[in-house]
């Protein structure tokens, strides 16, 4: 039996949202659409009036009938004036259906851009504590729930309020006793749905919750498709799978069952409420003390109560639902990042050749055990330093640190001999070209992808960078050159031409800072050798950081720095380090043997 693979994601029930915060995530939308709304809830309201009418026209034919003063020409002219009436309430149903819903996809879309633009300016941290499906769900199952409470859910709201209202006050014309006894019931309904709706908050959390899971196993089996195929894990995917969409079902039926309870209670309650009418009312006809007309809009008007009453449920399973999601998305959008980004001090200006200095610098992964570096003092200025040592030994958390992705305590890292913490985020990063282990490449056009971070380049920079990073033979090779797409994560070219396209990328920016995070481990000795004499030429006075575990690469730097369990263990020049370090002579003779055993230099 396969163990099963652990899919949790830290689940905390979001606080209830409060008004002022409904307010400030909403109250822009609603304020900017305000005529929209006025003339949508003013098309409601009237077509509210017209159905209301309705009952007193019939109430003068059959009275005029049960006297006998209406003749047939009478009943034609007040069917005619119904049917007026039914064609304006379509003119009108269509116009603020529009309107309404139509500003329901509005918010929908302000919340959804205020979401995006969150998450794109979170940091590191963020991203570590959620996954790719809940931030997903926010922008599909969340949003849906919030679009439905203020469309359908408001408009239900408003027509059931006009509604309720309006036949109440029709009835009490009528006759105030028999609008009592039929509306003694009522009361019992309320209660029954805000108990019910109560318990709907924590139960429509945890469909949400799942649906993220839901959402986020089918996203890492769909990236992970090859390596599922390669372990024969296709079945056992699709029974966890099976397993997740089974739970989220439970939850959803959990939901259901409070639901299904709201309508049929308040059908039974329209229903005593009619016997009521039709009981005492049916006695107040024979006492002459209603007309029969009365007594028949009575009863039309009650059976519209009932619409209401049914209403009030729904919209409050609506309303809750809309407001589950919407603390979802306030948690969200409220979570600030945990790196300080502060304006830019005065007197401060662009660093022509920045470098870093780092003074007894700490710094620990929120869920780890043990530190990733431990009192790392060291100076990086202008030069190609390289940077080495065991796997998890703290290279790549160097680089993240440099480029700004994690916070720093004061006074441990400095830049251009300011201390990052007091520096803008936007304004140091902009200093620094950074190529991370993992090439990242978009679907997008080979010459797409190197402009990323320039998107205003020419096609010759643009093809001088692909030059320097020894690329550009091989994208004249590939069908359509620098215009060829290339496919999702950049599937159709090899490691090595990614990294390489990745490197490009990073020259084309040509700022004063380069950090290479293992970036040319899938690149030939020969090809590697040729792109550091070109970043040795397009960089020269420039900071350079290469992490690399290649003795030739690292042989070519200024300097080398080891890391050991996030220290600084040494560092020095090659020579120096061959003489001194016994990792490092351990890499050398290791990797020189293999190049013996493959027959000499690749070169
Ligand atoms: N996001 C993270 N959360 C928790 N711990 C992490 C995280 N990233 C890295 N670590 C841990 O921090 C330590 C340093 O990792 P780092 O990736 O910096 O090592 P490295 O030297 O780059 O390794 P490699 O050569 O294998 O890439 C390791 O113990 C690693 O397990």
């Amino acid at each position: 039996m396969k163990n099963r693979p652990s899919i949790k994601i830290p689940f905390t029930q979001p606080h209830r949202i409060t008004f002022s915060e409904i307010k400030a995530l909403l109250f822009p939308t609603f304020r900017k659409h305000r005529r929209r709304l006025v003339i949508g809830f003013t098309a409601l309201i009237v077509v509210d009036f017209f159905q209301l009418t309705i009952p007193r026209i019939i109430k003068h034919g059959v009275d005029g009938l049960a006297t006998g003063t209406v003749s047939s020409a009478g009943l034609l002219r007040l069917g005619v004036f119904i049917l007026f009436i039914a064609a304006c309430v379509v003119g009108l149903r269509f116009l603020w259906r529009y309107l309404i819903i139509g500003f329901s996809r509005m918010l929908e879309r302000a919340v959804r851009n205020r979401i995006f633009s969150h998450i794109t300016g979170m940091d590191a941290p963020f991203f570590e504590q959620r996954t790719t499906g809940e931030l997903m769900a926010h922008q599909s199952n969340d949003l849906a729930a919030v679009q439905m409470a203020c469309g359908m859910g408001m408009v239900a709201a408003v027509d059931a309020l006009v509604m309720s209202i309006t036949a109440i006050g029709f009835m009490i014309a009528i006759n105030p006793l028999l609008t009592f006894f039929a509306l003694l019931p009522m009361p019992a309904l309320a209660l029954a749905t805000r108990i019910l709706s109560g318990k709907l908050h924590g139960r429509f959390a945890t469909v949400q919750q799942q649906f993220s899971e839901l959402t986020e196993f089918s996203r890492s089996t769909l990236i992970s498709i090859g390596l599922i195929k390669a372990y024969t894990m296709e079945n056992f995917q699709t029974s966890v799978f099976g397993t997740l969409g089974r739970k989220y079902v439970k939850s959803n039926l959990r939901v259901a069952r409070i639901q299904g309870l709201i309508s049929p209670l308040a059908t039974l309650v329209g229903s005593i409420g009619m016997l009521a009418v039709l009981y005492f009312g049916g006695r107040l006809v024979v006492q002459e003390v209603i007309s029969i007309g009365e007594f028949v809009a009575f009863i039309s008007y009650l059976y519209m109560l009932i619409w209401p009453m049914m209403a009030i449920g729904w919209v409050a399973n609506l309303v809750q639902r809309g407001l589950t999601s919407l603390s979802r998305i306030n948690n969200l959008i409220t979570s600030r990042p945990t790196l300080p980004d502060p304006e830019l001090p005065e007197g401060i200006e662009p660093f022509s050749r920045p470098g870093f200095a780092m003074k007894n610098l700490h710094f620990s992964y929120s869920l780890a055990t043990a530190p990733a570096l431990s009192g790392v003092t060291l100076t990086l200025s202008p030069g190609i330093h390289g940077v080495t040592g065991r796997t998890g030994s703290g290279k790549s958390t160097l680089c993240k640190i440099l480029t700004r992705l994690y916070p720093v305590e004061n006074n441990t890292l400095f830049f251009g001999g300011s201390d990052v913490n007091g520096l803008p985020l936007e304004f140091m990063r902009s200093h620094i070209a950074y190529v991370s282990q993992e090439p990242i490449l978009f679907s997008d056009t080979i010459a797409g992808n190197l402009a990323f971070g320039r998107p205003e380049a020419s096609r010759k920079e643009i093809e001088r960078a692909a030059e320097s990073a020894a690329v550009h033979k091989d994208i004249m090779q590939l069908p359509h050159g620098y215009e060829t797409v290339i496919g999702e994560r950049g599937v159709k070219l090899s490691g090595g031409q990614k990294q390489r396209l990745a490197l490009a990328r990073a020259l084309l920016c040509d700022r004063p800072v380069l950090i290479l995070d293992d970036g040319l481990s899938a690149v030939d000795v020969a090809t590697e050798h040729k792109i550091f004499q070109n970043l040795k030429r397009h960089f020269s006075g420039k900071t350079v950081i290469i992490v690399s575990n290649r003795i030739k690469l690292l042989s070519m730097t200024d300097r080398i720095i080891i890391l050991a369990e996030g220290k600084i263990e040494t560092e020095g020049d090659h020579e120096k380090l061959l003489d001194t370090n016994t990792l490092y002579q351990s890499m050398y003779v290791k990797q020189m043997k293999g190049e013996e055993l493959r027959g000499g230099d690749d070169a």
